[in-house]
C-alpha cells in the first residue's frame, strides 16, 4: 500500500483519551454524563454497533442506558420510549439507532427527541443549525460520521481548504450532512454530492482531491477513478459471503487497489467507523459540559 493509512482505531483512541480527562472533570463538578440508546428490532449490525457504543462509554467513564424494543414495536411504543428518554435526568444524551424497522417513520421519531439531548446531531433543529452554519460541537452536536471524517483529516493534516471533495451517497447520517460541514467557513472545501442516479460517477470521482464513499456497494470505487495522491475515505459497509467457506465478511465501497494510487486511505474496517463511535462520545461530553 502506497497510501498513508488514516488509522481510525488509533485516532479514536487518542480522542477517547482526551475525553476521559473531560469526563473526570465533569464528575468532579457532580455531573455524570449518561448516554441512552434506543434500538428497535434485531438487525445484527445495529445490535453490534449499539453494544460497541455501551463498551465505549464504559471505557471512558460515561454511564449508559439501553432501551431495546422488538421489531414488532408500534409507533406508539417507540414514541413512549423516546419521551421516557427525554424525561430521564440520568440520560444527558441519547441516540435512536438507525435504520428503524420498515413501517416506522424515522424522521417523525427523530423529531420527537429533545434536541438538547440529541447525541447524534440528527434532530431537525440540530441539522438546521448545521445548515445555518451556527452549529458546532460547542453549541450543538454534529452528526457523528461527518464529524469523525473531519476530525481524522485534520489530525492527519490532510488539506481541506479549497479542495474538491466528491461525496458518493446521500444518506442522512453521512452523505447529506457532510457537505454542509465541509463547506463551512474555516473548512472551506468545495463539495460535489453524488448518488445512485448520478450519471458518469467516474468523471466526478476522477476530479476529487478527497473522496468520501458512503453507498454500501462493495468495491464500487475503482483504482483508475482516483486522482493520484487523493485522500479516499471508505465509509460503505457490505456483508458478503465467501461461496467456498460460507463465511461472511465485511467489505467497503473502495476497491483494495485504490491503496496503490491514493495519497491517503481510510480503510473499512478500521477507519471512519471507530471515529463515528468516538464522535458520539464527544457529543455526549460536549452536551454534559453545557449543563
Ligand atoms: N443513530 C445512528 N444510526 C446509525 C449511525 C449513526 O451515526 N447514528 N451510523 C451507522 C452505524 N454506526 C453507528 O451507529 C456505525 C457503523 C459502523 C461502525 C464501525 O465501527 N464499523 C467497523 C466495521 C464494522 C464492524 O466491525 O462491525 C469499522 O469501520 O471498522 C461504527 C458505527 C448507521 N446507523
Amino acid at each position: 500500500m502506497t497510501a498513508v493509512k488514516l488509522d481510525g482505531v488509533a485516532t479514536a483512541t487518542a480522542v477517547k483519551n482526551e475525553l476521559r480527562v473531560r469526563v473526570d472533570a465533569l464528575k468532579a463538578r457532580g455531573i455524570t454524563p449518561g448516554l441512552g440508546t434506543l434500538l428497535v428490532g434485531d438487525d445484527p449490525g445495529s445490535r453490534s454497533y449499539v453494544a460497541g457504543k455501551h463498551r465505549d462509554c464504559a471505557e471512558i467513564g460515561i454511564e449508559s442506558f439501553r432501551v431495546d424494543l422488538p421489531a414488532t414495536a408500534s409507533a406508539d411504543e417507540v414514541r413512549d420510549a423516546i419521551v421516557a428518554l427525554n424525561e430521564n435526568p440520568a440520560v444527558t444524551g441519547y441516540i435512536i439507532q438507525l435504520p428503524l424497522p420498515a413501517g416506522l417513520d424515522e424522521n417523525a421519531m427523530l423529531e420527537l427527541m429533545d434536541p438538547a439531548k440529541d447525541a447524534d446531531g440528527l434532530h431537525p433543529t440540530n441539522l438546521g443549525r448545521l445548515v445555518l452554519g451556527v452549529g458546532s460541537t460547542l453549541d450543538s452536536p454534529l452528526p457523528c460520521t461527518p464529524a469523525g471524517i473531519v476530525e481524522m483529516l485534520e489530525r492527519y493534516a490532510v488539506p481541506i481548504s479549497g479542495k474538491h471533495v466528491v461525496v458518493v451517497g446521500r444518506g442522512l447520517t453521512v452523505g447529506r450532512p457532510i457537505g454542509l460541514l465541509l463547506t463551512r467557513k474555516g473548512l472551506d472545501a468545495t463539495v460535489t454530492l453524488t448518488h445512485s442516479r448520478t450519471t458518469q460517477l467516474e468523471t466526478h470521482v476522477r476530479q476529487a482531491d478527497i473522496v468520501v464513499a458512503a453507498v454500501g456497494s462493495a468495491g464500487l470505487i475503482r483504482p483508475e477513478w482516483i486522482k493520484p495522491g487523493a485522500a479516499v475515505l471508505d465509509v460503505g459497509i457490505t456483508r458478503v459471503v465467501d461461496p467456498e467457506t460460507g463465511k461472511g465478511r465485511l467489505v467497503g465501497d473502495v476497491d483494495p487497489g485504490v491503496a496503490e494510487i491514493a495519497g491517503y486511505l481510510s480503510p473499512m474496517p478500521g477507519g471512519v467507523g471507530p471515529m463515528t463511535r468516538a464522535m458520539l462520545l464527544k457529543n455526549v461530553v460536549d452536551a454534559a459540559e453545557r449543563l
